[in-house]
C-alpha cells in the first residue's frame, strides 16, 4: 500500500478537516445579531458576531480551524438565541447584565485596592519622614548647641533609649561632602535614667576608642538633654548579611568582636548587651565596631556589682588632662571608607582578610545534580524543619512561666540578680537569678551571635520570657547540664519534660543546609518497606538525619557539605558552654585554633600597617585631628561630687 510518509499526515488530516468546515459553510444560517428596543445589537448585551470577532482580530480565513470553531460557537449561541421565548431571552439579558455589574465591581474593587495600598505606602513613607524630622526638631529645640556646631542630615537609627542621628561638622562646610567627616550623634531619650547615661558615658571615656570598642568625640548637655557625638560608621544591618558570611568574614567577625570583649572585661567591665543590633560591622571595609553600653555594669573583685553612683563615675573628670588625653577617633568620611575598602581589596587579593570576595563552597559532588522537588517533597521538607524548630522552642504547657526555678534551700535570703540584657542572649546564670554575674555573660552572647551565622538562623533563640529561654537552651543542650548548674548556684528547675543534648555541628548544618538533609533521593533511600520513615525520639528527627548529641542511629554522613571547619563548632561549645565558671574567657577564645591557622588582618587598618599586627591584635585608632572634646554635666552633679 502507498502510504505517506508519516510528517504528512497531519498536513493531510488537517486538509480534511477543513475542507469539512468549508462545506458547511455555505448551509450556515445568517447571523441576526439581538436587538431589542433599548439596546443596540453587540453593545451591553454580551453578544458579539463572529463576523465582528474576525473582522476585528484576523481577516477572515475559512481554512483556519481555529476562527471555523469560533463560528460554530456563535452559530450554536445565535440558533439558542433566536430559537428561545421571550422570558428566556430576557433572563438571558439579566444574566448577562448581572455578570456584567459583577465585573465592574470587582474592577472597581480592585481599584480601590490599588489606591489603598499605594495611600498606604505614602502614608508610610511620610511617616518615616515625619519621624526624621521629629527627631531633628527635637534635638535641635533640646540642644540649641548642636544647631552651632553640626550639620545634622537625618536620623540612622533609634533603639528603646536614643535616636541616633548623622551630622557633619559646619567647619568643613568648604570640603567636599565625601571628605567631611560624619558623625553618629546619639540624643538620650530625657526620660533615661542619669545612672545609665553616666554609666555608657564613663566606658566610653575610659574603654573606648580601641580594641573595636566604639569611642565618644565629645558630649553636649543642655538640661536634661544629653547628646554624645561618636564618629559615625556605615554598617551592615546582620539581618541582610547573616546567611552570606564566608568562613573568613565569620572568622574575623568572630576575631573581633572577641578583641572587643577581651578589652572590655579587662576594666571588670559586663558590657550586658551584646547582640548584632549593638555591633556596627562593614562587610566592605571589614571594619567592627561593639557598641550601645547603656547596659554595662562593673563588678567587684567578689563578683558583687557596683552600682553606677559607686562607679567612680566622675573620677576621670576630675582629672582634666586624662579628658585631654582622651583618645579619640576620628569621624568616617565617606572617602576614608572608600579607601579602607581598597585596602581590604588589596589584602584578600594577597590571600589574606575577610571580606565578600570569597567564593562559597558549593554542595559536595555526590548532592550538586539532584532531582527537583515535587510539591509534595517540598512540603515534607517544610514539616520537618517545622518538627525541628518545635522541638527546639519547645515549652510543656503545664509549665508555669512565674516559677519554673526555685531556690534549693529556701531558708536563704533572696539575694538580687540583675536580669539586664535582652531576651534570647541571656545566659543561663542571668536565667536561674544568680547573683553573682561575671563577663561570661557576654561571652555566652557572642556564642549566640555565632551560632546564627553557623546555622543561617536568627534569631537563633526567640523566647518570649526568661522561663521559655532557658527551656530553649535546654532543648539545645540538654537538660542535665542545665540542671548540674542550677543545683551548683543553689537552684532547683522544675521540669515536666527530660531532653537530649543535640549536637552542635549537625543542627548547624541541618539548619543552614535544609535541602541537603532533606533531598527526596536521600529520604526514599532511607525509607522503610511500609513507606514510613523511623523517626528519632529525642529529636523528632528521622534517624538517618538524627541530632542527638550520642545517637545511636546510623546516621547520614554528609561528608563534605560544611563549609565551616570542625574548630568553629569546638569554639562555639565553649562560647555556649552552661556553666559560667567553665565557660572560655574572650582572651582564651582568641587563642582558639579557629583562629589560628589564620593570617591575622586588623579591620580597618591599611595594608603597609598589617605586618606590624603580627604580634598585637589590633590598632588603637588613629588621634584626634580636629575636634576638641566637650564634656558637659549637670551643675547639681558637678557640686554634689566637689568637681
Ligand atoms: N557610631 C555609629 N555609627 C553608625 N550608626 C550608629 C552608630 N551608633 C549607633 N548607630 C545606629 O543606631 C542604632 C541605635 O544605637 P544604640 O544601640 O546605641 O541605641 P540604643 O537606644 O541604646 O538601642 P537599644 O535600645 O537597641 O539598646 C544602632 O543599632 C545603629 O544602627
Amino acid at each position: 500500500m502507498d502510504r505517506k510518509p508519516s510528517s504528512h499526515r497531519p498536513h493531510y488530516q488537517h486538509q480534511h478537516y477543513s475542507s469539512n468546515i468549508e462545506h458547511k459553510t455555505p448551509e450556515q444560517p445568517h447571523y441576526y445579531p439581538l436587538k431589542t428596543d433599548t439596546q443596540p445589537a453587540n453593545k451591553g448585551s454580551g453578544c458579539v458576531s463572529p463576523e465582528s470577532v474576525q473582522s476585528s482580530r484576523l481577516p477572515h480565513n475559512p481554512q483556519d480551524p481555529g476562527q471555523a470553531y469560533v463560528q460554530q460557537y456563535f452559530q450554536s449561541r445565535q440558533a439558542m438565541i433566536t430559537t428561545a421565548s421571550v422570558p428566556q431571552r430576557r433572563q438571558y439579558q439579566q444574566q448577562q447584565q448581572a455578570m456584567q455589574i459583577n465585573e465592574r465591581l470587582a474592577e472597581i474593587d480592585r481599584r480601590n485596592a490599588i489606591k489603598k495600598l499605594s495611600e498606604m505606602r505614602m502614608q508610610k513613607n511620610m511617616q518615616t519622614v515625619d519621624k526624621n524630622m521629629e527627631a531633628l526638631k527635637e534635638l535641635h529645640a533640646s540642644i540649641p548647641a548642636i544647631n552651632k556646631i553640626f550639620d545634622v542630615q537625618c536620623r540612622i537609627g533609634s533603639g528603646t533609649f536614643s535616636t541616633v542621628l548623622l551630622g557633619t561638622l559646619q567647619g568643613e562646610r568648604c570640603l567636599l561632602e565625601t571628605q567631611r567627616r560624619r558623625f553618629a550623634i546619639k540624643h538620650h531619650n530625657p526620660t533615661s535614667h542619669p545612672e545609665r547615661i553616666l554609666r555608657e558615658l564613663e566606658c566610653m571615656v575610659r574603654i573606648g576608642g580601641v580594641d573595636n570598642v566604639i569611642g565618644i568625640n565629645c558630649c553636649i548637655r543642655c538640661n536634661d538633654n544629653v547628646a554624645f557625638v561618636m564618629p559615625y560608621m556605615t554598617h551592615d544591618r546582620f539581618h541582610d548579611i547573616y546567611k552570606l558570611l564566608s568562613v573568613q568574614e565569620v572568622r574575623e567577625y568572630m576575631r573581633n568582636l572577641l578583641i572587643a570583649l577581651r578589652h572590655v572585661h579587662r576594666f571588670n567591665v559586663i558590657h550586658r548587651d551584646v547582640k548584632p543590633s549593638n555591633i556596627l560591622f562593614n562587610r566592605r571595609t571589614g571594619k567592627f565596631l561593639l557598641c550601645d553600653f547603656g547596659l554595662a555594669q562593673r563588678i567587684a573583685e567578689d563578683g558583687s556589682v557596683i552600682q553606677a553612683s559607686d562607679f567612680g563615675a566622675f573620677s576621670f573628670l576630675r582629672d582634666k588632662d586624662a579628658v585631654k588625653n582622651v583618645m579619640l577617633q576620628d569621624g568616617n568620611s565617606a572617602q576614608a571608607e572608600a579607601e579602607d575598602y581598597m585596602a581590604n581589596r588589596k589584602m584578600r587579593a594577597l590571600g589574606g582578610g575577610g571580606g565578600v570576595d570569597h567564593p562559597l563552597k558549593g554542595p559536595p559532588s555526590f548532592l550538586k545534580f539532584r532531582e527537583p522537588l515535587t510539591k509534595k517533597d517540598m512540603a515534607n521538607q517544610k514539616a520537618d524543619t517545622l518538627k525541628l524548630l518545635n522541638r527546639l522552642r519547645f515549652m510543656s504547657p503545664q509549665t508555669n512561666p512565674d516559677n519554673y526555678v526555685v531556690p534549693s534551700v529556701s531558708v536563704k535570703k533572696e539575694m538580687h540578680a540583675s536580669r539586664a540584657g535582652t531576651p534570647g542572649y541571656r545566659p543561663p546564670e542571668v536565667l536561674l537569678r544568680h547573683p553573682h554575674q561575671t563577663t561570661a555573660v557576654d561571652v555566652w552572647a557572642s556564642g549566640v551571635i555565632m551560632i546564627s551565622m553557623l546555622s543561617a538562623m536568627h534569631p537563633f533563640f526567640k523566647a518570649p520570657n526568661d522561663c521559655s529561654a532557658l527551656a530553649e537552651i535546654m532543648n539545645l543542650v540538654g537538660d542535665i547540664s542545665v540542671r548540674k548548674v542550677a543545683f551548683m548556684m543553689d537552684r532547683l528547675v522544675l521540669l515536666t519534660q527530660k531532653r537530649n543534648p543535640l549536637d552542635l555541628r549537625r543542627v548547624c548544618m541541618r539548619l543552614r543546609y535544609a535541602e541537603h538533609f532533606l533531598a527526596p533521593e536521600m529520604q526514599r533511600r532511607h525509607r522503610r518497606a511500609d513507606g514510613s520513615t523511623e523517626m528519632c525520639r529525642g529529636c523528632d528527627q528521622p534517624t538517618f538525619n538524627c541530632l542527638c548529641r550520642n545517637s545511636a542511629h546510623k546516621l547520614e554522613s554528609y561528608d563534605g557539605l560544611d563549609m565551616f571547619p570542625s574548630n568553629a563548632y569546638d569554639l562555639l561549645s565553649r562560647l555556649l558552654e552552661v556553666n559560667p565558671e567553665k565557660r572560655i574567657t574572650a582572651e582564651e577564645a582568641l587563642k582558639h585554633p579557629f583562629f589560628s591557622d589564620q593570617q591575622r588582618i586588623a579591620s580597618g587598618v591599611p595594608l603597609h600597617q598589617q605586618h606590624q599586627l603580627v604580634a598585637r591584635d589590633s590598632m588603637p585608632a588613629t588621634a584626634a585631628r580636629t575636634l576638641k572634646p566637650f564634656v558637659s554635666y549637670p551643675v547639681e552633679l558637678a557640686s554634689a561630687t566637689n568637681i
